[in-house]
């Protein structure tokens, strides 16, 4: 068996790019940013005024001048203008473009205005309230850098520059597996020796989160449906995850029958609890990785979170998403394993503190609902003391 660092390298070995493909805005947010974005224009692309008041030039300022005829308004989205005479104003509105031969904003509040004459109350500053052309970026700046994830801010600013077909990361096209006669649909009732298959709705709802859309099937613990079956789709898609059928029973197939399709094992087994069982492979001409978890839910939805997904993001150019957190309480782990334990978190004076969630073992779904993540204990003969810090996977 294999400890649980080997383990992760070997799958993030098999990170693959899966391309590029373009989406329209709208359906961009939670996607990968795959192409370096440019600034079409200087931001902002015109000197702006920043306040609603009156536009000016210095020059009669400090020649003394305080009253100022109002020549003119310029309300915001009109084009450029010209301060004719400047010995006089215009009013302006915010987001209006400041005349040529005008230089500093005054706003109302510092103004009196009395029959289309604004006189100054205190004497401004020269070039004051003005967002000035190409102050923010400049054409053809770099704005956003590739390998992002898109955010709704990040939305805004692709809107900014027309980017209305958005450049993303291509995702694998992943195929989610149950296996177990135990198991049925979630719309009906369960004999009393059968259970609902919460696995695959878990897979699904963790995968949609990366914007994925899965295919979902089922299949019975029949070798040569088993076979048959993930035969086909070996060629159909990037991806498998199953779930199930991976440990030592005398139905659990899956090993067996996915060396016998042709996918090369690379390790099955790990020193980790939950998750052992974890068997990891890859078809050497077709490139389909499969990753198949141990079938207790917590397993499963563990090492979905500590292979698969920084297998994605790896693959797709993010940062890993392990962190760090401070123990609230003093923890063990004297066995030989990687133990990964159900934790909340909580903020305690600027510091991030985690601890346990009661739990029944992997077989216990509730207790996952409960956790924020799982703390990383690797094996420890004298212990983990309350204000340690180790690592930490937010699920
Ligand atoms: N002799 C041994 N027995 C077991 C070992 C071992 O090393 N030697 N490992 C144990 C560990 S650890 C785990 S984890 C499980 C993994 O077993 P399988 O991957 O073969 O999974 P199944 O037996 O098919 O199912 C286990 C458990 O999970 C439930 N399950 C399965 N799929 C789903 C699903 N889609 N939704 C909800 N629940 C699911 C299933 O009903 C079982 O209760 O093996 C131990 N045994
Ligand atoms: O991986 Mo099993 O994960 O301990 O229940």
């Amino acid at each position: 068996m294999i400890h649980y660092s080997e383990a992760l390298e070997l799958v993030l070995q098999h990170a693959r790019d899966y391309g590029i493909e373009r989406v329209h805005l709208k359906k961009a947010v939670g996607r990968v940013l795959a192409e370096n974005i440019q600034a079409d224009r200087d931001f902002p692309p015109f000197n702006r005024a920043t306040k609603d008041g009156i536009v000016l030039n210095y020059s009669a300022v400090e020649n003394g001048r305080r009253v100022f005829e109002i020549s003119g308004i310029l309300p915001a989205g009109t084009p450029a203008s010209v301060l004719e005479d400047q010995e006089t104003c215009m009013e302006i509105m915010t987001g209006a473009v400041v005349p040529f031969d005008a230089d500093t904003v005054v706003m109302y509040e510092r103004l009196q205005v009395e029959n289309g004459i604004a006189t100054l109350q205190s004497t401004p500053e020269k070039g004051q309230n003005i967002h000035y052309r190409g102050s923010d970026i400049g054409k053809g700046d770099v704005i956003l850098e590739a390998n992002k994830r898109i955010t709704a801010s990040v939305i805004g600013v692709l809107a900014s520059v027309g980017v209305y077909e958005v450049p993303v990361k291509k995702l694998p096209r992943v195929a989610v597996i149950s296996t177990g006669n135990e198991l049925v649909e979630v719309d009906i009732i369960p004999e009393a020796h059968q259970i609902r298959k919460s696995n695959s709705y878990a897979l699904h709802a963790a995968l949609s989160s990366e914007k994925i859309e899965p295919m979902m099937l089922h299949l019975q613990d029949d070798k040569d449906i088993i076979r048959q079956k993930l035969n086909y789709l070996v060629d159909e898609f990037d991806v498998l995850l199953l779930s199930g059928g991976v440990s030592r029973g005398k139905y659990d197939f899956i090993p067996d029958v996915l060396q016998e399709i042709g996918i090369e094992k690379s390790f099955h087994r790990v020193l980790q609890r939950p998750g052992k069982p974890f068997w990891f492979g890859i078809h050497p001409e077709k490139g389909t990785v499969v990753f198949s978890f141990p079938g207790n839910p917590v397993s499963t939805f563990a090492n979905y979170h500590l292979y698969f997904k920084p297998w994605l993001f790896k693959g797709m150019g993010l940062p890993g998403q392990t962190r760090t957190v401070v123990l609230g309480q003093a923890m063990e782990n004297t066995g030989p394993l990687t133990l990964f334990i159900k934790v909340s978190v909580y903020w305690e004076d600027g510091v991030l503190k985690a601890t346990p969630v009661k739990t029944n073992g992997s077989g216990d779904l509730v207790s996952l609902a409960k956790a924020d993540g799982l703390v990383e204990l690797q094996s420890k003969a004298n212990g983990f003391k309350e204000g340690e810090v180790v690592p930490y996977h937010p699920i």
